[in-house]
């Protein structure tokens, strides 16, 4: 084609195209000198320039539209010569959220400008974060023959050392028979790992931004230019957001009984909008007649014709048919259809989440206002058309989603009760289900055997709790040469530092380039892209079934779950429900792990193409720490974590750039070969109660390619890589 003058990055997709419509069929590609493709590029120059005057004649249309708007209100301003008034309460409260966001340009802002003070993070001179996370640079080797950082080679390599010294397998057994002890005793090693590139899928969260969100949950501390949110009227006490209702405690709004929405207007009219617990929604407009004591009562219907003539004759409608009925049952839509969209689901007490006492008794009918009854639908029927319209047949998951229940959303299935509350706005609390422990959704190959852990795998001949005994067992031998954990539970700081910088500038360490990359082959495209990377990170081993400690041994602290108060909270910020904590927590404690369905990539793909709505896959997790050990990955065994419809408390845990309160490190407990394996997630420093705990998915924001669209970014760290600046873009770039 480049002879034809067709660039190659012209000609690349329409063949992808091409290959998926013949099947594959070569032959009929290259008939007639490649004809058929050099028509399908020419068809689809035409269809591209087709739509390029689409847009521009819409663009225009547009403008007129809105030019004849811009002349109509101002006719409007003429005739009705409402004196100015003061901004308005409710749009003040509103503006002040607004202003609590980050908006486009907080996060986009320059550092420097307007920045809160804030405590400077230690930062080692190789830890300052440039803008470009794991991924992205691994999109900027796209193309270019793999290479690997540190001297890694390619696949082919089988042991390197590290930035600590840590030697780092590559080729593994894959656990099919027993492994054979790789390192003598008291050798340090680390075993083959990398940070994965997190296969996160991204939605944006709907930012409901609502009068009664008065009461501020505390969140991560800003360490950034980010404003705070400003409504700090309450402090939440961990006991009080845990007792029942929280939800209408600390709100005076509620309390009060007000009704659901009004745009007070002093000078003429008063618009309310009220819900009866009945289910009937009641708008009313109430005019002030002040200064006109003789008003006769009006029927409606002349008043209604009094109306439409105005609209015809002052409004410059046009339509001669215009009806005033018509306008107010339109209203009437619109505000259903708005309620149908934010409706709060009912919690475990079957009340929805906002609370009922908050609606203002009504009687059923009002004579003189406008007033359209409509049961309020609740969260059983919202589920139920979110399942019929969802043509997503793949998994019964896709169909069955189970209702929260908000004072443990666990239901009883961890050791800790996770409650749930939302002080901010009434979005109802996601339907999932509450799995403790990963599941196989059909062909991901996970087998737990006890065959396959050899007795090197496992400390057979320990006794009572490892970590007191005076030598390192040999679970201990393949997490470095030494325990992971100290007496206290915690992961060493050491390890933990070490994670930390690899996930930080994954860059720095290792990166593994598969010859052919499951998750470029799960697209099935015909061209398999060139793999885009997975870091090398390290493992820590746990004691297990086979070994001869108890239950009790310090090596085995993430299949012990979760231990820690936690709480699913509705943050302040716009990222959505968020994970805290409701306790102290000390560095390097377990917090939990990521549970979710586990799914083949190739499950995956298909999952999220045959879902009418893509942006709900928020929740997948790669699980390719190990994939640079094989030379080769069949499908059923390169894997991945899905919490869209069956997961854990982590699903809630958002994104933070950088310094997050929490780092993923994967941990072996019954597997081997790191097929699979636990993601769990440990404290990267000392955090407070009521924080939010969030991980650094390590997003590549600049990354056009990706499928799903990755979120703009309001975590609100400093190093925020959704903030573009181009000298640190630069400065990486070297
Ligand atoms: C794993 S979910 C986290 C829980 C999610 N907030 C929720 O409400 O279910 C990931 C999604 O949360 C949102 N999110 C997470 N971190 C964010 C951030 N720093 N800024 C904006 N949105 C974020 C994005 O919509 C993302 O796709």
């Amino acid at each position: 084609m480049r002879e034809l003058g067709i660039p190659e990055e012209k000609t690349k997709p329409v063949l992808k195209n091409l290959l998926k419509i013949y099947e594959k069929n070569w032959e009929l590609i290259e008939e007639e000198n490649y004809r058929a493709l050099a028509d399908a590029i020419f068809d689809s120059e035409e269809t591209e320039a087709a739509e390029q005057k689409k847009k521009h004649d819409i663009a225009e249309s547009e403008a007129a539209e809105q030019k004849k708007k811009l002349e109509l209100m101002k006719v409007l301003e003429e005739e009705t010569q409402i004196p100015e008034e003061p901004e308005r309460p409710l749009k003040r409260l509103r503006l002040r959220h607004q202003e609590g966001q980050p908006s486009p340009s907080c996060t986009n802002s320059n550092p420097n400008s307007s920045i809160t003070p804030l405590k400077k993070p230690k930062l080692e001179i190789d830890d300052i974060p440039y803008a470009i996370p794991k991924s992205q640079s691994q999109s900027r080797n796209k193309g270019k023959q793999p290479v690997l950082d540190n001297n890694v080679g390619h696949e082919a390599q089988t042991d390197v050392t590290n930035e600590s010294g840590i030697r780092l397998r590559h080729k593994r057994d894959k656990g099919k028979e027993p492994l054979l002890p790789q390192i003598g005793n008291g050798e340090k090693r680390s075993v083959s790992d990398r940070p994965s590139s997190h296969g996160v899928r991204f939605k944006e969260p709907k930012i409901k931004q609502s009068p009664l969100a008065l009461i501020k949950p505390k969140d991560e501390p800003l360490t950034d230019d980010t404003s705070p949110v400003v409504a700090p009227l309450a402090v939440i006490r961990p006991e009080s957001l845990t007792n029942g209702d929280s939800s209408t405690k600390n709100d005076p709004v509620k309390e009060a009984g007000q009704p659901l929405a009004r745009v007070p207007d002093e000078s003429t009219a008063k618009l309310d909008i009220a819900s009866s617990s009945s289910g009937e929604i009641k708008i009313s407009l109430t005019c002030n007649s002040v200064g006109k004591p003789n008003l006769s009562n009006k029927d409606v219907d002349s008043l209604l014709k009094t109306m439409e003539d105005k609209c015809l004759k002052s409004y410059k409608i046009t339509d001669p048919n215009f009806s005033m009925k018509k306008l107010m049952k339109d209203m009437c839509e619109c505000l259903l259809d708005t309620k149908t969209a934010s409706t709060p689901p009912k919690n475990s007490s079957g009340r929805c989440c906002a609370s009922d006492s908050d609606i203002k008794d009504m009687p059923s009918n009002t004579n003189g206002s406008v007033n359209e009854s409509q049961p309020e639908d609740d969260c059983e029927n919202d589920e139920q058309n979110d399942e019929n319209t969802e043509s997503n047949n793949q998994s019964n998951a896709d169909v069955t989603r189970s209702t929260p229940d908000v004072d443990d959303i666990a239901k009883g299935q961890e050791s800790v009760v996770i409650s749930l509350v939302n002080e901010v706005n009434n979005e109802c609390p996601p339907s999932f289900h509450y799995i403790p422990q990963n599941v196989v959704f059909q062909n991901a190959y996970v087998n737990f055997s006890l065959a396959r852990i050899s007795d090197d795998n496992c400390c057979s001949t320990c006794f009572g709790d490892c970590l007191t005994s005076s030598s390192v067992c040999a679970c201990a031998l393949q997490s470095g040469g030494e325990f992971a954990y100290t007496k206290e539970g915690l992961v060493k700081e050491k390890l933990l530092d070490e994670c930390i910088k690899m996930n930080r500038n994954p860059q720095k360490h290792c990166l593994f380039y598969c010859k052919e990359c499951p998750l470029e082959r799960s697209k099935n495209e015909g061209i398999t892209e060139p793999c885009k990377g997975h870091s090398v990170r390290s493992f820590i081993k746990e004691c297990w079934l086979k070994c001869g400690c108890n239950k009790q041994c310090g090596n085995r602290v993430v299949q012990r779950g979760i231990q820690r108060k936690l709480q699913v909270f509705m943050t302040p910020g716009g990222k959505g429900w968020g994970l805290r904590t409701l306790e102290d927590l000390p560095k390097g404690a377990f917090v939990c792990e990521y549970v979710g369905e586990v799914l083949t990539n190739a499950e995956l793909y298909d999952r999220v193409q045959k879902s009418s709505n893509k942006d709900e896959h928020a929740y997948p997790v790669n699980l390719d720490a190990d994939w640079g050990a094989e030379s080769e990955l069949k499908d059923e065994e390169a894997l991945c974590l899905d919490a869209t419809y069956y997961g854990n408390v982590a699903r809630f845990i958002n994104h933070r750039c950088w310094d997050s309160t929490l780092v993923e490190i994967p941990v072996e407990v019954e597997n081997p070969d790191h097929h699979y394996y636990h993601l769990a997630f440990f404290t990267t420093r000392k955090v407070k109660a009521l924080e939010e705990l969030t991980w650094d998915y390590g997003i590549d924001f600049d990354d056009e390619t990706h499928p799903v669209k990755a979120f703009r970014c309001r975590c609100g760290s400093r190093f925020c890589r959704n903030n573009k600046r181009p000298n640190r873009h630069r400065r990486r770039r070297f």
